[in-house]
C-alpha cells in the first residue's frame, strides 16, 4: 500500500510539544508577583521564624491546596485576600532574601530565562524595614537565586517591577523608589490591587513623574473591569504594557461568517503593539475568563495582538510557566513555533535595554527553540 504523506514533501506536521519539551523551552515571564509565588514549605518555615500564627494550616501540602482553593472564588477581591498570609511572613530582610532566591531558582528550573517579578514594597514595612531596605533585600535574594540556579546548570536573569497598591496613596514614593534603583535591579513600575473603584488616574502624578524620567511602567487593567480601565491606562496614564488586558475582547466582534471587527480601542492596542500580559489560570480563578479554550488569548493571538503568557501568582494558581503553556497547548494545539512567538513577544516587550532584549532573542531564545525543534530528527538519541 502506498505510504500516506499527510503534508507536502519537505514539510512536516506541526508537532505538539511534550511536557518535557515545554519545560526545557526557553521562556520569558513578564507578570509574576513575588508575594504570589512562595513555596508552601517556605511560608511554613518563615511563619515559624517570625511567630506568625495566622496560617490556616502548617502542613505545606495542605497549605498549597488551601491557597489554590481560596483563590478560586471567582472574585478578584476575595483572591487578593489570600495575600495577607504571604505578606505577613515577608517582613524581614532574611525572609525577603529567601523568598526572592527561591523564586529565581524555581523559575530557572522551569526553563524561564528572563523574568520581571513584581511586588509592592509598601507591604513589607511592618517590622521596621525602610522602602530602600526592602528593595535591597529583594535584589540580594534574586542575585543569590540566579547564582544558585547557575550552579545547578540553569541560566536566568531577573529584574523587578515595583508595584504601588491602587487603593493606597504611596504611588509617588514608589515611583521615585523605582527610579532610584533603576540601574540596580529594578526595571519598572506597576500598579495592582482591586481594580473596580480604583481607577489608575488616581496615580496620575506617579505616571507623569515616571514619563518625565523616561522610565517604564505597566498597569493592571482590563481584568476585573472593562474597556474604560484599559483606555485610561493607555490614553491618560501612558502605560507601556497592560497587566492582563483580557477585556479588550469586549471591543472585538466576531461575525457568524468568521470575519472580525475591531473597535477603535482594540485597533489601537493592536496597531501600537501594546503588550498584553495574559495570565490564563489567574483569569479563570477571578472569572475574567470561563475556560482555557474560551480564553481570549486564542483569538487575540490569531489576530496577532502582542500577546504574552504569564503566571501572575504561581502559589494562588498552583501553576508555573510550563503549566500555563501546557494548558494552552492542550486547548489550542500550539506548537513550539507558537511558543517561540509568545516568548519573542515577551522579550521584545521587556523593560531591559534594547541590546539586552536582542541578545536574549538571538543568542538564547531562538537557538533554544531550534535545538528543541530538531530533536525529533535524532529519535531517542536526542
Ligand atoms: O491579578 C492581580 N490583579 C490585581 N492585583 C494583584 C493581582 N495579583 C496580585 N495582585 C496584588 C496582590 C499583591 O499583594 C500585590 C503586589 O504583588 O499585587
Ligand atoms: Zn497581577
Amino acid at each position: 500500500m502506498e505510504k500516506q504523506i499527510p503534508f507536502p514533501a519537505g514539510t512536516t506536521a506541526p508537532r505538539i510539544p511534550t511536557a518535557d519539551q515545554i519545560r526545557r523551552a526557553p521562556k520569558v515571564l513578564l507578570h509574576d508577583h513575588l508575594d504570589g509565588g512562595l513555596r508552601p514549605e517556605t511560608i511554613v518555615e518563615l511563619a515559624a521564624a517570625c511567630g506568625y500564627q495566622g496560617l490556616p494550616t502548617t502542613d505545606p501540602a495542605e497549605l498549597g491546596v488551601w491557597f489554590r482553593e481560596a483563590a478560586d472564588s471567582g472574585s478578584l477581591v476575595r483572591y487578593l485576600e489570600t495575600f495577607a498570609h504571604t505578606c505577613a511572613v515577608m517582613q524581614t530582610r532574611e525572609a525577603l532574601i529567601r523568598v526572592a532566591a527561591d523564586c529565581a531558582e524555581d523559575l530557572a528550573a522551569d526553563g524561564v530565562v528572563y523574568a520581571e517579578v513584581r511586588y509592592a514594597p509598601e507591604q513589607h514595612l511592618e517590622a521596621g524595614l525602610s522602602l530602600d531596605e526592602v528593595v535591597e533585600a529583594v535584589n540580594e535574594g534574586f542575585r543569590e537565586g540566579e547564582a544558585k540556579a547557575r550552579a545547578n546548570g540553569y541560566r536566568i536573569k531577573v529584574g523587578t517591577l515595583l508595584t504601588a497598591m491602587r487603593h493606597a496613596a504611596r504611588s509617588q514614593e514608589i515611583a521615585e523608589l523605582a527610579n532610584r534603583y533603576r540601574d540596580a535591579g529594578v526595571v519598572g513600575f506597576d500598579i495592582a490591587g482591586a481594580e473596580a473603584g480604583h481607577p489608575p488616574t488616581r496615580h496620575q502624578g506617579a505616571f507623569d513623574y515616571l514619563k518625565g524620567e523616561n522610565n517604564h511602567f505597566t498597569i493592571h487593567a482590563g481584568e476585573a473591569f472593562g474597556l474604560p480601565s484599559i483606555w485610561e491606562a493607555l490614553q491618560c496614564c501612558g502605560a507601556d504594557r497592560l497587566g492582563h488586558g483580557v477585556r479588550i475582547i469586549d471591543d472585538i466582534v466576531v461575525n457568524e461568517d468568521g470575519t472580525v471587527e475591531l473597535g477603535r480601542l482594540a485597533a489601537y492596542v493592536r496597531d501600537k503593539r501594546v503588550p498584553l500580559e495574559m495570565c490564563p489560570t489567574s483569569n479563570l480563578q477571578t472569572a475574567a475568563a470561563s475556560s482555557y479554550a474560551e480564553h481570549p488569548i486564542g483569538l487575540l493571538s490569531r489576530l496577532k495582538f502582542r500577546v504574552t503568557v504569564n503566571t501572575d501568582n504561581r502559589l494562588m494558581s498552583g501553576t508555573s510557566m510550563s503549566q500555563e503553556f501546557g494548558h494552552l497547548v492542550e486547548a489550542f494545539g500550539y506548537s513550539l513555533d507558537d511558543m517561540q512567538w509568545f516568548t519573542v513577544n515577551a522579550m521584545k516587550s521587556a523593560f531591559v535595554p534594547f541590546d539586552e532584549r536582542l541578545a536574549m532573542i538571538n543568542e538564547v531564545i531562538k537557538p533554544g527553540y531550534a535545538e528543541l525543534k530538531a530533536e525529533w530528527l535524532f529519535g531517542s538519541s536526542a
